[in-house]
């Protein structure tokens, strides 16, 4: 029987997501106005560590966060691709194919530029590492990435929404090949070939 874990969080309203959001909206602002904010800096920096210092006051030591927050395992939350609580997440948006495939959907901004107008190619890499693992996870066997490689076919437009797709192709022991890809306005951009390798014990034990 196929175990297909959820690999999503339910969104919820009024909580931490709500604060990610907020921080993300904040990096947005900051990467768009450039110089234009040149004049308001100290201001800026300074209410802007105030925040951190009033989050900062609030959180556990740093050691018993590492703890709780894999306990249960729930990296869906927390992680930097996906993770509605992580403001490095873009978020991406993850649907669960019923085939055990994974689709992802974003549209990322100018935080996430490289060439002008288009995603930085290490962007690109985030989100194809990370919804293959989530394929490998939902078709029961998963591990660490041991090799990823990308093909750019074509740029990868800001601004517009891009769909992510991942699916295992084949296991032979510890070792799991998937695949997947990048598409906007229906062709496909980057396409991805990764090895994973279920470790002997598990990372971090
Ligand atoms: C459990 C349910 C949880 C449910 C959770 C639900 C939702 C979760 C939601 C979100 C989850 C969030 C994240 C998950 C999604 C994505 C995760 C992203 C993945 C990563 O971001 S992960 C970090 C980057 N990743 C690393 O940090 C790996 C560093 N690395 C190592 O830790 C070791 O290197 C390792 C373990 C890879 C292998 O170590 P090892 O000792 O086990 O392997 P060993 O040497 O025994 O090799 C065995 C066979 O693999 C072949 N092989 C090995 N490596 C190869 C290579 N590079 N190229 C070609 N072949 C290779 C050998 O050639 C041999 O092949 P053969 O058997 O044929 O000889």
């Amino acid at each position: 029987m196929n175990p297909s874990p959820a690999v999503t969080a339910p969104v919820q309203q009024g909580g931490v997501q709500d604060v990610a959001a907020a921080a993300r909206r904040v990096v947005d602002a900051i990467v768009r106005a450039g110089d234009a904010i040149a004049a308001q800096s100290g201001d800026l920096a300074t209410a802007l560590h105030g925040v951190a210092d009033r989050i900062d006051l609030a959180a556990p030591p740093l050691a018993e966060r590492m703890t709780t927050m894999w306990l249960p395992v729930d990296s869906r939350l927390h992680n930097p691709v996906n993770g509605l609580e992580n403001p490095l997440a873009p978020p991406l948006e993850i649907t669960e194919g019923a085939d055990g495939d994974v689709a992802g959907s974003v549209t990322l901004g100018l935080p996430y530029q490289g060439p002008p107008g288009h995603v930085h190619g290490g962007i690109s890499a985030l989100l194809l590492d990370h919804v293959l693992g989530l394929a490998n996870i939902r078709a029961g066997n998963s591990g660490m990435t041991a090799r990823l490689a990308l093909t750019y076919h074509r740029p990868l437009p800001l601004f517009e929404e891009l769909s992510v797709t991942g699916r295992q192709a084949s296991v032979d022991g510890r070792k799991i090949h998937a695949t997947g890809t990048i598409s906007a306005d229906g062709h496909v951009a980057v396409s991805a070939e990764g090895l994973f390798v279920r470790p002997r014990a598990e990372p971090g034990r």
